[in-house]
């Protein structure tokens, strides 16, 4: 988990009747790969992957493949699970009261180790919310007098932050539970031909932990030995239509979830291509920023399902894992000018955009990141500071209690890279300079390097894919 900044695990979810013929040759899971056919059906495709579950893997077995990530409770961590609809993404995250999924497994297990941690003060607390039809919506909100109001996202410091996003503290498992069943029965599910509960909203859920020292925590800033913001998403799945059966009404939300995902495909598609990625496009993208372009640990769990219907969805979602855990270099996300009044940020050095630098190693602070954030033992709701993403400090701030002084004139090294790491850079940004000096003077490209001459074959989602990664690149192009 160290050496990467995307994780990517493959999970099959087991054969259900409904699913029709299933030929087990046709996905099989064996050590870390995966192999499925292809989306035309023709030959067998074999995807390496981090880790890869079966059908008969447990609850425990695939949360003990996310503990990695909590090892270390001094960074951001973020765990996705994504798949069509039916494949078995909400039983991974959420499971059943039998079985409990990596949620309630995470939330135990931190509050397990704040319980053993003698000698500090630990407070834990949630919020939890769903993008439906590209709207925010607290889950966690009282909702006794008023219909559920959509929440803006606002930024701050390249942050996203949710103004008005209710912070619920959580003081055991039998207060989570509580909160988190009503919050979970909020969440819009619908029944389609795939799935009797299908989700038609992405669900994230995000814990904040923090941790002072107990002898000085009463002293004026308080003393935040660390804080982790671990995000655990349960995307709403890819839906082929002719196979979901949807009205009008589910055609809306399909076309939503849809084109959210493939946003977050392009990103990720950005990324890997060097260029600057478009996060702005929809909520989720934005609200995932720090996840996949950012400093967060990421896991994507990719999940499938076993069946001839499922065969082009399966291939497609193993594909987009295996392309994203080829993101090795994030780019960084773009922080405004504007920190007159934030005396952290001013002494750090301030990432140019398209910067590749290793996720952990970079040094990203705002003030707001200091500051104490005290909840009352009852839901509070927050109005005017950090809801979502906008507190993340890595140790290398906080441990010791020092901010990095960095002088504002002259060539800057963000504290924690090492010489390598600063040549490795000067050495891409020299390449990346010459090869975007090459394209400003060579003429357009005629063809598109990635478009298939024959596109007869395509579905008209995949057309309309195209087309978008086409706009974009004209876009592009067009700016250059
Ligand atoms: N590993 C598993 N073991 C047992 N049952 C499973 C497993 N994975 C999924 N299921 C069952 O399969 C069905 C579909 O799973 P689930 O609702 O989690 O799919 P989903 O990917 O979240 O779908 P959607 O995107 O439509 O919400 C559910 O009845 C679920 O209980």
């Amino acid at each position: 988990m160290q050496d990467k900044s995307i994780q990517a695990h493959a999970r099959v979810r087991p054969h259900v009747v409904d699913d029709g013929h299933f030929n087990p040759a046709h996905l099989s899971v064996s050590s870390n790969t995966i192999s499925t056919l292809n989306s035309a059906g023709s030959s067998l495709v074999t995807f390496s992957y981090d880790r890869s579950y079966d059908g008969h893997s447990s609850q425990k077995t695939v949360f003990e493949g996310v503990q990695p990530l909590q090892v270390d409770l001094f960074l951001n961590a973020t765990v996705v699970a994504f798949g069509v609809t039916g494949s078995g993404k909400t039983f991974t995250m959420q499971g059943t009261s039998e079985e409990p999924g990596i949620i309630p497994q995470v939330v135990e297990s931190i509050l397990g180790d704040s319980a053993g941690s003698s000698g500090r003060n630990v407070d834990v607390s949630v919020t939890y919310l769903e993008i439906l039809k590209d709207q925010v919506y607290d889950l966690l909100a009282d909702r006794t007098d008023n219909t559920p109001q959509p929440l803006q996202i606002l930024e701050s410091q390249g942050q996203p932050q949710i103004p008005g996003l209710t912070v619920l503290p959580i003081g055991s498992m039998g207060d989570f539970d509580a909160v988190y069943q009503v919050a979970n029965a909020r969440r819009k599910t619908a029944s389609t031909k795939l799935n009797s509960q299908s989700s038609r909203s992405h669900a994230i859920l995000s814990i904040h932990v923090e941790i002072r020292d107990e002898k000085t925590h009463s002293t004026a800033k308080g003393k935040i030995m660390t804080r982790t913001d671990p995000w655990l998403c349960d995307l709403a799945g890819s839906e082929n239509n002719r196979l979901t059966g949807n009205d009008k009404e589910r055609m809306a939300e399909s076309k939503a979830i849809n084109t959210s995902l493939s946003h977050l495909g392009r990103i990720v598609d950005q990324i890997l291509a060097g260029q600057k990625p478009s996060f702005r496009t929809c909520k989720l993208t934005r609200l995932m920023q720090d996840s996949l372009g950012g400093t967060s640990r990421c896991l994507m769990i990719c999940c499938v399902a076993p069946g001839e219907k499922y065969r082009a969805g399966t291939f497609n979602t193993l594909q987009f894992g295996d392309r994203s855990k080829k993101i090795k270099d994030r780019i960084y996300i773009d922080i405004p000018d504007s920190s007159k009044e934030d005396p952290i940020t001013t002494q750090c050095p301030r990432p140019r955009a398209s910067l590749p630098i290793r996720g952990p190693s970079s040094v990203r602070a705002t003030s707001s990141s200091m500051r104490r954030v005290s909840l009352p033992a009852r839901t509070v709701s927050v109005t005017s500071r950090t809801s979502i993403g906008a507190t993340r400090v890595p140790l290398s701030v906080l441990s010791n209690n020092a901010r990095p002084m960095v002088k504002n004139d002259g060539p800057v090294k963000p504290s924690g890279l090492t010489e390598d790491d600063v040549k490795r850079i000067v050495r891409e940004l020299q390449s990346k300079t010459e090869s975007e000096a090459e394209l400003i003077h060579s003429e357009p490209r005629t063809s598109m390097p990635f478009v298939k001459e024959d596109n007869t074959s395509l579905t008209e989602e995949q057309k309309q894919d195209r087309f978008r990664v086409l706009v974009d690149f004209a876009r592009d192009h067009h700016e250059k």
